[in-house]
Formats: structure tokens, C-alpha cells, sequence
């Protein structure tokens, strides 16, 4: 009898072996989950190593899409069935790619940097390695940056040469400025100027405040989005080290323990049609998808806080209570005003089909078209440029009550609280639009619009983005908790009443007819809080949500990117990013990938 325990053993041993060597084939080197921004990086460096690749890719292949490729057409895929639409209870849902390329396929092109003093604060959080320095050489080598020309120069009167030095040259992301600039953009700096906003021609220096004309994601040979998919994965697309399985959702990646209770990685499953299938991983398992589906996936994985996936009815692999934690992201409030009828930005293209058509036929033989633009004027200000006296010292009580705060996030918290004495971190961000975007009232379609978003750079709310069930298609709850903190509160009014200041600004004002919104009525602080309340929305930065550092301190990822408590478990996306930036984020989240290297 006292064989029967040990043989059952070894029969169930031998059959599972045979399980996962047939359900768990092929098998790759590494299997990158999510084909977007971050993952196509790591997938063209490691074919290029002659590694064996595969990328999952929950969406499809999007690289014969209009909406993705023509850059004026930015903004044209959120709501389609390449957006995620992520439900936060709010009017719009959040967009994110859901595509080869993911978010770099569907995003408004702009390419800007952080400021150094942001990036160099990640050492203070007890980061190691990740400093501005590094980080800017890993960004520089994905940049090729085409300088403006004479003519965009004098168009957004730009009056001193951009130092090229700055940027990169040989990367595969094209960098470039439009031919064509709306009466706004051309009004764009020396309103600023007028407001005492200084230019900032050199935002890429590591000082970013200012106001300034910044380069997009365009190919500057024929005007198209230059993105993850297009300059990463098409040139290695061919290569047979490399295998993409796009439409198919990650479900869960497979682990086992070591004999120290280390987690390796053995496989990943996904469903594509329906049907269940697995892979093995013969290296190591990259995490790329995203911000919001990365610590999704490892709750479903069985990686996360116990309490939160005993609810759900999933085993505990591994208990990281931090996973899906510190989810932060820049909020915006959009301002609108109608402007005179010679103005020529993108309303009429989204108005006016016979419009439309004839602008497509110019920017596809080359000419110069009301298409080949994005949203490139921007002005960062810090927070003394941005808030009066009152506003100023209501700011100083609500510091002194952070001050107090004795929660998780403290040391994040100090660290912004050093950033708001700064003079050179920025707060509040402004972008000129270029066509009419309020998801609340429908334009007059025969008038035509300055839309002027005010973005809070560094919010003190904290989300979560947690599972709510355990079926791998269902969403994950997104908490974003906007304006959740009174000093955010403090800075969208501030920055939504500034807006007001620049359309009434000459040269600006001498194009604007009326304001819509916030509109006339609006003008007691209770007004504003009122519009700031109902019209918040995230301006689609999401990050922090497996952050990099040390767990005591809320890191999910150590300083080489790999998840702690696993041998071979890597993430590379925005959800590393473990404190917000006064930038738009693909440049650092291309930086991050391609820093990664490193450790892969
Ligand atoms: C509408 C919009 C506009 C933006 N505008 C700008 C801008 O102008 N400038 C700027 O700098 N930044 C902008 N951003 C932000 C920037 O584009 C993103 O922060 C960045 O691209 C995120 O990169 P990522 O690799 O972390 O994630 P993503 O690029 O989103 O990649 C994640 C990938 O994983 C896939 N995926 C997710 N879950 C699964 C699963 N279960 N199985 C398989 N695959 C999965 C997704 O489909 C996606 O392809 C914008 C973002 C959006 C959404």
C-alpha cells in the first residue's frame, strides 16, 4: 500500500508534464503581452538580438487606417473599435489603443519632454539608475528629429533656431512640425508673450516652462503618424525570430514557484475566436500592456492584493498588495470659443464633407492641407505664474493639512510639495486644440472653434484599477478619483480661468467672437468649481499603477523593471512611471521600453 501515495504522484507528475508540453507549445524566448507603444520596442530590439519573439496583441492591425496614419486625423479613433473606452463614469469613456501600436496609434502626436528635476526626483522615492540623464540618452536613441523649417519658423513665429542638440537623429520615431498653422497658432506665443509667459524654445532642455511649439509624431517625407507599429515593428515584421498574434487577449500568464518561493514564468494563455490557447516561455515574460490592463492581467494571474482577488474567487499566487495602487493621471477642462469665419482649423474637415474630401486630395498629393497639423502650441506654467494672491494663500493652508498626511503616499506627496516651489517644474499645462471638442453640447456646424484645454500636471488624487471579476474580457474598475484632492481642485479652477485670459488676449482675441464655455454666467469661485466638477476629464496619461521601487514603498517593479517576488517577470509600460510629469508621456514611455533593454 505505502507505493500507491508515490506512484500516484509520479503518474500525475508524468501526465502533467505531457500536459504542458503539448497545450503550452510553441514555445518563445520571450512573449511580450500588448503590441503597443511600449511592447513593439522591446519586440524590434529583441528580434534584432536574434531572440525568438512573440507579441499578443488584443486588437488588430491597423496600419491601412486613415484615422491612424493621417496626422490631422488625431483624435478621429477615440470611440472606435481600436479604443478600449474604458468606463470612469464619466460623459466620455477613456480612451486607450486597442491596436498594433496601442495608445501611440490613436494619440494627438505631441512630443514633449519632462523636466529633469521631475525625472531626478524618482532617486528621492528610492529609485536607482533611472536618472534624467539615462533616461534622456534612452529617449534620444528612438528620436530622429527633423527641425522646422524657415517657413514653420515664421508661421508660429518661432525667432530663434531650435537647438538640435537636444535630440536624437538616427532613432526610428520621426519627429517634425506641420507646414500649416490656424490663425491661433500663429497668435499662439506672442499672446503668451503678452500675458508674460516667456517663449520657451528649447523645452527639450530639461526646463520646460514656457510657452512653445513642439514636434509631433509625423514622418516629414509624407506627413504620417510615425508610431510603435510603424517604426518598430515593420521593420523586423518580416524577420522569422518574430511571431505576432493580434485580436487575442491575454488571460493570465502560467507561473511556478522555485524552491525559495520565487515565481517563474512558465506560459501564457489567451483567447482568441473564443477558444483558449497557451504558449511556453522558454526566457521571460514582458509586460506591456499598459497602465491600466498590466495589473489587470496580474490580478488575473493570481498577483496582487489577496483580499481584492479572494473576492473574485482567484488563487493567491503571489501577494503584491501594491499592484493596481497609485494610479495618477493629468486631468484637463476644456474651454471653447467661437472665432471669426476666416479662421481655417480642423472644423470645417470634421464639419463639412465636401471640405473634408478636398483637404484629403491636397494632403495626399503632398500639398500643404488643413491635415497635416496636431495640437503643437502649448504654454507649461509654474504655479506662481499661474495663481493670484487668494489663490496663493488658500494653497498655503492646504499645504500646511499635506504636511500632516501620514498615508502611502507621503513621500510622493513631500516630493510634489518641493516641486511646487520650484521654479522650474510646471503645474498647469494649456493646449491650443485645433478644433471644437466638448462632449457635453454639440457645435453649430457652420462656426468654427478655439478649443483650449487646461491639464493639472501633478495631481495630488490617487487611483486604483483593481479586477471586478474574474472573467479575463470583463473591464477592470478604474478609479481615477479625480479632483479627489482639494489642492487639484485649487489648480483645474485656477488653470480653467487662465484659459479665459488667453483667448481674451491680443493677438489672439482678435479671432475670438464669443466664449462657450465656460461662458458669461460662469465667474463666482463657486461657478467655477461647478464647471471644473462636472467637466473633468483625464487627458489619457495614466500611469503609476505597478510603479518602480522598493516594495516598502509602493514599488511593484525593482530598478531593473522586474517584478519583485518573480525571476522573469518584466514591465516595461506606463504603469512603472511611479510619480506624474509636467509632459506628455509616449516620449518617457519609449524611453522606459527602450532602457529596458538592459535588463531583458
Ligand atoms: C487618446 C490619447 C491621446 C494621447 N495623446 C498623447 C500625445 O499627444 N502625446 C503623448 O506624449 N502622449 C499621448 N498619450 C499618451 C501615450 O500615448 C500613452 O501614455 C502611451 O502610448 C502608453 O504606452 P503603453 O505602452 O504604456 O500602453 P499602450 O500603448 O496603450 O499599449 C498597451 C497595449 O497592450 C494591449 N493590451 C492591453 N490589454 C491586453 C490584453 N489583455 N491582451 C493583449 N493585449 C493587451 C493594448 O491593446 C495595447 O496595444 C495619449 C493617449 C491617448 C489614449
Amino acid at each position: 500500500m505505502k507505493v500507491i501515495g508515490p506512484l500516484i504522484a509520479l503518474l500525475v507528475g508524468i501526465v502533467y508534464v505531457r500536459y504542458r508540453a503539448t497545450s503550452m507549445t510553441p514555445s518563445f524566448e520571450y512573449v511580450i503581452v500588448g503590441g503597443g507603444t511600449s511592447g513593439l520596442v522591446a519586440a524590434n530590439r529583441l528580434v534584432q538580438r536574434g531572440a525568438s519573439v512573440l507579441v499578443i496583441e488584443a486588437g488588430p492591425d491597423s496600419d491601412r487606417e486613415d484615422g491612424v496614419n493621417i496626422s490631422g486625423m488625431y483624435g478621429s479613433m477615440l470611440n472606435s473599435h481600436i479604443d478600449w473606452k474604458y468606463d470612469v463614469g464619466l460623459k466620455q469613456p477613456m480612451p486607450r489603443g486597442r491596436t498594433l501600436g496601442g495608445s501611440s496609434a490613436i494619440n494627438f502626436l505631441l512630443w514633449n519632454r519632462p523636466a529633469e528635476v521631475e525625472i531626478n526626483a524618482w532617486n528621492d522615492l528610492g529609485v536607482n539608475g533611472w536618472d534624467w540623464d539615462s533616461l534622456i540618452e534612452a529617449m534620444k536613441e528612438v528620436e530622429t528629429f527633423n527641425p522646422p523649417s524657415e517657413i514653420t519658423n515664421k508661421l508660429f513665429g518661432l525667432d530663434e533656431p531650435v537647438d538640435t542638440s537636444n535630440y536624437g537623429h538616427n532613432g526610428e520615431i520621426q519627429l517634425s512640425y506641420p507646414r500649416y498653422a490656424t490663425k491661433m497658432d500663429e497668435a499662439w506665443l506672442e499672446t503668451l508673450r503678452r500675458l508674460h509667459i516667456a517663449s520657451n524654445v528649447n523645452p527639450a532642455d530639461g526646463n520646460n516652462v514656457g510657452a512653445n511649439v513642439s514636434p509631433i509624431t509625423m514622418n516629414p517625407s509624407n506627413f504620417t503618424r510615425s508610431y510603435s507599429a510603424s517604426a518598430f515593428l515593420k521593420p523586423v515584421r518580416d524577420s522569422s525570430k518574430l511571431t505576432i498574434i493580434d485580436n487575442a487577449t491575454v488571460s493570465r500568464v502560467v507561473t511556478e514557484k522555485d524552491s525559495r518561493g520565487i515565481l517563474n514564468a512558465v506560459g501564457v494563455e489567451y483567447i482568441r475566436n473564443g477558444k483558449k490557447h497557451s504558449v511556453a516561455v522558454l526566457n521571460k515574460v514582458v509586460m506591456a500592456a499598459g497602465a491600466i490592463s498590466t495589473p489587470h492581467i496580474l490580478e488575473l494571474s493570481g498577483i496582487g492584493d489577496e483580499e481584492i482577488l479572494k473576492k473574485y474567487g482567484i488563487e493567491t499566487i503571489l501577494h503584491q498588495p501594491n499592484i493596481g495602487k497609485n494610479f495618477q493621471d493629468h486631468t484637463y477642462v476644456a474651454s471653447v470659443f467661437e472665432v471669426d469665419s476666416s479662421v481655417r482649423n480642423l472644423d470645417p474637415v470634421h464639419f463639412n464633407p465636401s471640405i473634408a474630401l478636398e483637404e484629403l486630395a491636397k494632403y495626399r498629393s503632398q500639398s500643404v492641407s488643413l491635415l497635416e497639423q496636431a495640437n503643437v502650441c502649448v504654454a507649461y506654467l509654474t504655479k506662481d505664474q499661474l495663481l493670484d494672491k487668494e489663490d496663493q494663500s488658500e494653497l498655503a493652508e492646504l499645504i500646511k493639512e499635506v504636511y500632516l498626511y501620514e498615508g502611502e503616499y507621503k513621500d510622493q506627496y513631500l516630493k510634489q510639495l518641493e516641486f511646487l516651489e520650484s521654479d522650474s517644474v510646471t503645474q498647469s499645462e494649456f493646449i491650443n486644440v485645433g478644433f471644437f471638442a466638448d462632449v457635453f453640447n454639440p457645435p453649430d456646424v457652420n462656426k468654427t472653434y478655439l478649443t483650449l484645454l487646461a491639464a493639472n500636471q501633478h495631481p495630488f488624487a490617487r487611483g486604483e484599477v483593481h479586477i471586478r471579476s474574474s472573467n479575463p474580457l470583463a473591464h477592470p474598475r478604474i478609479q481615477p478619483n479625480y479632483l479627489s484632492h482639494p489642492i487639484d481642485v485649487l489648480f483645474q479652477k485656477a488653470a480653467s480661468k487662465y484659459t479665459r485670459r488667453i483667448a481674451w488676449q491680443q493677438p489672439l482675441s482678435a479671432v475670438v467672437e464669443r466664449e462657450v464655455i465656460p461662458g458669461a454666467h460662469v465667474q463666482s469661485e463657486d461657478d467655477w468649481e461647478d464647471l471644473v466638477k462636472k467637466r473633468i476629464f483625464g487627458e489619457y496619461h495614466g500611469i503609476g499603477t505597478a510603479r518602480i521601487g522598493k516594495v516598502d514603498r509602493g514599488g511593484v517593479v525593482d530598478d531593473k523593471l522586474r517584478l519583485h517576488g518573480a525571476n522573469n517577470i518584466h514591465i516595461i509600460d506606463a504603469s512603472v512611471i511611479p510619480l506624474h510629469v509636467s509632459a506628455h508621456i509616449q516620449s518617457l514611455v519609449y524611453a522606459i521600453a527602450n532602457k529596458s533593454l538592459l535588463y531583458l
